[in-house]
């Protein structure tokens, strides 16, 4: 799909699909694209070009996503609720359109104030009224814009283990993201939008493989640059006797490297999703 705002590329041919029962991350930073592709999944905007399939409508067809819409949860960036309402008539508008029969259950879990008008409401208890609501008519399919924003630690931690549950249980989630920590937790997979283009679609485990290891060794003497260094090493930083980089070579040859030399202390580690972000989109 291509989407375009004036001059502004929101999206630009962006192409991917999403398996039934996995979590899918979306991620990128603020202004990469992501909403408008939500927006255009949901049918709310229409494609500059291109288009998509959703439970197999077509996003153009009207009529045939508004019937498939009934086995879709969604959670917006900003909820579209009226304010004046309480919560409990808020969910009792959206029970009459697609049904409640999780809506005592979720609740349990995510528990904003019912009684109170949600004007009162603090971003955490918006949230967590718009979970309960995307996931009340039990969808099979639930798409949410940032959804732990605005959550506290704890409250995070409950919904990806509920999103964990509701994956076994065979939901397809989409979710975007800017927080990597979460999609690397929880995400079976992951597109990463930058500028409106998808410049990584992959699952976790190969993104993270492909990016190398992060080693860190201390030496008996300060490194000599010139010497220690070799090609398979990217993003280094050396200070006195210590030197931190990416390695992406053979992992004997960096073990035959190492012998050379008085090796102190040396720490080996799977890169961080955060690191191998940084490849996107750092400087260059
Ligand atoms: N209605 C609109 N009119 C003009 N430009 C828009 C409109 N909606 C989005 N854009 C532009 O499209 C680009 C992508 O915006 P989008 O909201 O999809 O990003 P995002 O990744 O969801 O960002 P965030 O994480 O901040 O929500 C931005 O440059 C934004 O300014």
């Amino acid at each position: 799909m291509t989407k375009r705002y004036g001059e502004t590329v929101a999206n630009d041919d962006v192409s991917f699909a999403v398996e039934t029962g996995e979590i899918f991350g979306y991620l990128g930073p603020n202004g990469a694209g992501k909403t408008t592709t939500i927006r255009l999944l949901l049918g709310l905007i229409k494609p500059t070009s291109g288009t998509a399939e959703v439970l197999g409508a077509d996003i153009r067809d009207r009529r045939a996503l508004t019937e498939v819409k009934a086995d879709i949860g969604y959670l917006p960036d900003t909820l579209g609720f009226d304010d004046r309402l309480t919560g409990n008539e808020a969910l009792d508008h959206f029970a009459r359109m697609r049904g409640d029969e999780r809506r005592e259950e979720l609740l349990e879990l995510f528990h904003p104030p019912l009684e109170k008008p949600i004007e009162t409401y603090s971003s955490g208890n918006r949230r967590m009224l718009g979970i309960v609501q995307a996931f009340m008519h039990d969808p099979d399919l639930v798409i949410m814009d940032e959804p732990t924003s605005g959550l506290d630690p704890l409250k995070q931690d409950r919904l990806h283990k509920f999103l964990e549950e509701e994956r076994d249980a065979g939901t397809t989630v989409f979710f975007s993201s800017h927080v990597l920590s979460e999609v690397q937790r929880v995400c079976d997979r992951v597109g990463i939008i930058r500028d409106g283009e998808l410049v990584a679609l992959e699952d976790i485990e190969s993104l993270l493989e492909r990016s190398g290891k992060q080693v860190w060794v201390h030496l008996a003497e300060p490194v000599d640059e010139a010497e220690f260094l070799t090609d398979q090493m990217i993003d280094v930083e050396v200070v006195d006797n210590s030197v931190q980089f990416t390695y992406t070579g053979d992992y004997n040859a960096l073990l035959e490297h190492l012998v050379r030399y008085d090796v102190q202390n040396l720490d080996i580690a799977n890169p961080q999703l955060d690191d191998v972000f940084k490849h996107y989109y750092g400087e260059g």
